[in-house]
């Protein structure tokens, strides 16, 4: 069992980091916070229909054939990943980007990390004390719910715990569209955090119905996911942004693991049939409460380094269509005046030769017949490259 946990674990982590990397690669400067969003959404409808059947189908078929559908539904992503895979690789060729991804992500090192910037490490544990919070908590909610309020069966219990994933299922996507028209990342991380102190003072101290509870951190845990994951790209090179997404769910989960144990310890039983006295499960909800005021600090102090430094995670990073075609016809004239590519350049620290900037997403083949244009993103952290595989290059 411990095995086929550990097997899954870092066959799902992997999958997890490589799908972050190819979203973020792929729809920065367009919706990212949708692309991660509709992840998450996706990820939830997972919980929710595994609540929903799988209990159902093994009654019906036993754990053997559960245990195969299971291996079948692996099967399908493993599909899944291959046809992504090829995408990635065929539109990478296709932009003429492949080369230089690889040679710069061959410059990155182990040593690297430690050059990851401060915005990026209070991300880490804005993202690390918020899902402590969380995952702990669902986890172990519908025995809480049971042990404390009068009324509630296995089956209810579990249907209101499973309200905090579906709220997540369904607002997720609008979220995501929401920060990707208005940005304030880092303010709805604050806020998110804030927000979800209430749910389990409510939870411990007061008879609210528990379904309150659960919906209302349905909805903070969709703001917080949708405005943390998607802010990395924004602050970490691309190069670095496999190693940066794999670390922060390393540390994420190593959060996660440490506060299961902490909550086993405070809960004090390995029995699921005997009744936890409730001065127990109000332990375990200070315990919650404590590592989402400790994520509402590092959320205060993620605002006020991304304010001195520019503010990047609160601002939009969506560009409309009317900007990205303002942008192509502006070059397009400077072409026409033979100026050129580097002067296009925003901000002139960035035109060093070393160093030209480019997202994926704003490098537009074919808008003129053999021709690519290279639009430059200010403030895009998004690739470091030799600046002759970029330029404008006919094809
Ligand atoms: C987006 C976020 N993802 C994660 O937290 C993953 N690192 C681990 C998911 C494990 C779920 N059992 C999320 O799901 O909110």
């Amino acid at each position: 069992m411990l095995t086929g946990r550990l097997l899954l674990g870092s066959g799902n982590g992997s999958v997890i980091i490589v799908r972050n990397r190819v979203t973020a690669f792929w729809f920065k400067g367009k919706e990212l916070a949708l692309a991660f969003s509709l992840t998450v959404s996706f990820a939830r409808l997972g919980s929710a229909l595994n609540f929903f059947f799988t209990q159902q189908f093994e009654s019906h078929y036993g754990i053997q054939w559960t245990l195969w559908g299971g291996t079948i539904l692996c099967v399908l992503g493993l599909l899944a990943a291959n046809v992504v895979s090829v995408l990635d690789v065929v539109g990478m060729k296709q932009l003429g980007l492949d080369g230089a991804i690889k040679e710069e992500s061959k410059k990155v090192r182990v040593q690297d990390v430690q050059h990851l910037p401060l915005h990026y490490w209070l991300l880490v544990f804005t993202v690390m004390f918020f899902y402590n919070g969380v995952f702990p908590f669902v986890a172990n909610a519908s025995k809480f719910i049971q042990d404390k309020y009068d009324g509630f069966d296995q089956k209810t219990a579990a249907y209101i715990v499973g309200a905090v994933y579906d709220c997540a299922l369904v607002l997720s996507a609008p979220v995501g569209i929401l920060i990707d028209y208005i940005g304030m990342r880092g303010v709805l991380a604050f806020f998110s955090a804030l927000l979800t102190l209430p749910v389990f003072a409510l939870l411990a101290f007061t008879d609210v119905p528990p379904l309150v509870s659960t919906l209302w951190l349905g909805v903070t845990y969709s703001f917080a996911a949708a405005s943390t994951w998607p802010s990395i790209p924004l602050v970490v090179p691309q190069a670095t942004l496999g190693t940066a997404m794999g670390l922060i769910g390393s540390v994420q989960m190593i959060g996660v693991g440490l506060c299961n144990l902490i909550v086993g310890t405070i809960l004090g039983t390995k029995s699921g049939e005997a009744k936890i006295p409730l001065w127990r499960w109000q332990q375990m909800m200070i315990f919650m409460l404590a590592n989402i005021i400790a994520c509402v600090a590092t959320s205060v102090a993620l605002n006020i380094v991304d304010k001195k430094q520019g503010g990047t995670l609160n601002r939009t990073h969506k560009r409309s269509p009317e900007a990205q075609r303002s942008q192509i016809l502006k070059e397009d004239d400077q072409k026409q005046a033979q100026i050129p590519l580097l002067p296009l350049m925003d901000k002139p620290q960035m035109a060093e030769p070393q160093s030209l900037t480019l997202s994926p997403c704003l490098l537009l083949t074919n808008s003129a017949p053999g021709t690519q244009h290279v639009i430059h993103q200010p403030d895009d952290p998004i690739l470091s490259c030799n600046p002759t595989s970029f330029s404008r290059s006919s094809t």
